[in-house]
C-alpha cells in the first residue's frame, strides 16, 4: 500500500501481478475480491504489478513533451482533419467538446496500427487504419508502440481479473469480445494555466465508452471521480496506472459495475501530459448482457447520467455506440470527414447516427 487512504482520494492500490499467471489461482481470487469491491464503489482503482516498465513510460513521456512543443505548423501536418475515417492525428487546444464545451487540451489520437491491406482499413472501416506520426519527433512512433503493446497486456490481464470478480471463466472477455479489441490511445496536453484565474476544465465530466481505461499521467494531478462520497482526487502515484471501467462493462454488468463520470482541471500551473489507453470490444461486437449477470437488475441510469443516454438501452455492435459517442465530442470534424469520405461505403460498414 502506498501511503493514506486520503492521500487517493480513498481509491484502493491492487496489485495485479498474479493476473498475468494463471496458475496463482489463490492471489488470483483475492485480486479478483479486491477488483469487485474497487467496481462496487467508484469503479477507479489503480494498479501496480502491470507490467510497463518505468522506462518504457519515462521514454514515451520524453517524446510525447517534444511532440507538444513543436509549431503550430509542425502539428498541423499531422491533424486529425488528415486522418480520415481513421481518426487519427493531432487536435488543437479547443478542439474536442467532451460535454458539450471545448476542453482546454490539445491531443493525439492514436490506436492499433492496421496498415492499408488490412481487411477492414480496405473496406473503409471508420476508426481502423494507420497512425499519423510527426516527421520532426521520428523517435514517438517506437516509443508509443512499445507503450501501448504493454499496456495492451496488462488489459488483457485485468480482464481475466474482471472476469474472475464476476463468476466467469478468467476467458470469458476473450473469448466472446476482446480476441481483436478495440484500442484506442491518446496523448493529452493540459497547458500550463495562470494560476491567478479561474481555470476551465481539461475534460469536461464524462464516462468513458468501452470496457476498461488504464490511465499514466504524471506528476501534476488533476484528475477528479464521483465518487458515492462526493467529487475527489486522482493524485499521481509512481508506478501506478489508474484504471477505471467503461460503460460497455456497466451495460453488461446491468449496472453491478457502473463507468463512473469524471473530469480534469489542470490547476497545477504546469503542462500536464496524460496517457489514456482504452481498452474495448471488437468493433463489430454486438454487447451484450452477461449470462450471469452478477445478482443486479437492470437499473434505468439515464436521468443519473452525464449524457442523458442509458447504456442499457443501446442496441447493437461496439462500433456503433463508439461512432455514436464520437459524433458528439467532434462534431465539425465528422461533418467534414464524412462528406469527403469515399461515396459509397459498403453497406455493411459499421457507420452509427452519422451523416451518410
Ligand atoms: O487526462 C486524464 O487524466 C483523463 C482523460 C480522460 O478521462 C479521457 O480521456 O477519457
Ligand atoms: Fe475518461
Amino acid at each position: 500500500m502506498t501511503g493514506p487512504d486520503s492521500a487517493r482520494g480513498g481509491l484502493p492500490v491492487i496489485d495485479m501481478a498474479s493476473l498475468f499467471d494463471a496458475s496463482r489461482v489463490t492471489e488470483r481470487a483475492r485480486v479478483a475480491r479486491e477488483i469487485e469491491q474497487a467496481c462496487r464503489d467508484s469503479g477507479f482503482f489503480y494498479v501496480t504489478g502491470h507490467g510497463v516498465s518505468g522506462e518504457v513510460l519515462a521514454r514515451l513521456e520524453r517524446e510525447s513533451h517534444r511532440f507538444f512543443a513543436l509549431p503550430r505548423v509542425a502539428k498541423e501536418a499531422i491533424a486529425m482533419s488528415m486522418g480520415g475515417v481513421a481518426w487519427r492525428g493531432w487536435f488543437p487546444l479547443g478542439g474536442e467538446l467532451t460535454s458539450g464545451r471545448p476542453d482546454r487540451k490539445e491531443g493525439l489520437y492514436l490506436g492499433t496500427e492496421l496498415g492499408s491491406e488490412h481487411p477492414r482499413v480496405k473496406a473503409g472501416w471508420p476508426l481502423h487504419g494507420a497512425n499519423l506520426w510527426p516527421a520532426e519527433v521520428p523517435e514517438l512512433r517506437a516509443a508509443v508502440l512499445d507503450y501501448v503493446a504493454a499496456c495492451t497486456r496488462a488489459a488483457h490481464a485485468l480482464m481475466e481479473g474482471m472476469a474472475l470478480s464476476l463468476g466467469l471463466d478468467a476467458d470469458y472477455f476473450r473469448r466472446h469480445y476482446t480476441a481483436d479489441p478495440t484500442v484506442l490511445f491518446r496523448i493529452f496536453h493540459y497547458p500550463a494555466e495562470p494560476q491567478h484565474e479561474e481555470v476551465s476544465w481539461g475534460v469536461g465530466e464524462h464516462t468513458d465508452y468501452g470496457l476498461l481505461t488504464l490511465l499514466a499521467q504524471d506528476d501534476n494531478g488533476g484528475l477528479q471521480v464521483k465518487t458515492p462520497r462526493g467529487w475527489v482526487e486522482v493524485p499521481p502515484l509512481p508506478g501506478t496506472l489508474v484504471c477505471n471501467i467503461g460503460d460497455m462493462l456497466d451495460r453488461m454488468t446491468g449496472g453491478w459495475y457502473r463507468s463512473t463520470p469524471h473530469r480534469v482541471k489542470n490547476v497545477s500551473g504546469k503542462d500536464r501530459l496524460s496517457f489514456p489507453l482504452f481498452f474495448d470490444p471488437d468493433f463489430a461486437a454486438e454487447v451484450h448482457p452477461l449470462p450471469r449477470g452478477a445478482g443486479a437488475d437492470v437499473d434505468d441510469d439515464r436521468a443519473r447520467r452525464w449524457d442523458g443516454a442509458s447504456v442499457h438501452a443501446f442496441q447493437g455492435t461496439y462500433g456503433d455506440y463508439l461512432l455514436g459517442k464520437v459524433s458528439k465530442v467532434f462534431p465539425e470534424l465528422v461533418r467534414r470527414v464524412w462528406e469527403r469520405a469515399p461515396t459509397a461505403l459498403p453497406e455493411e460498414t459499421p457507420r452509427g447516427p452519422l451523416p451518410r
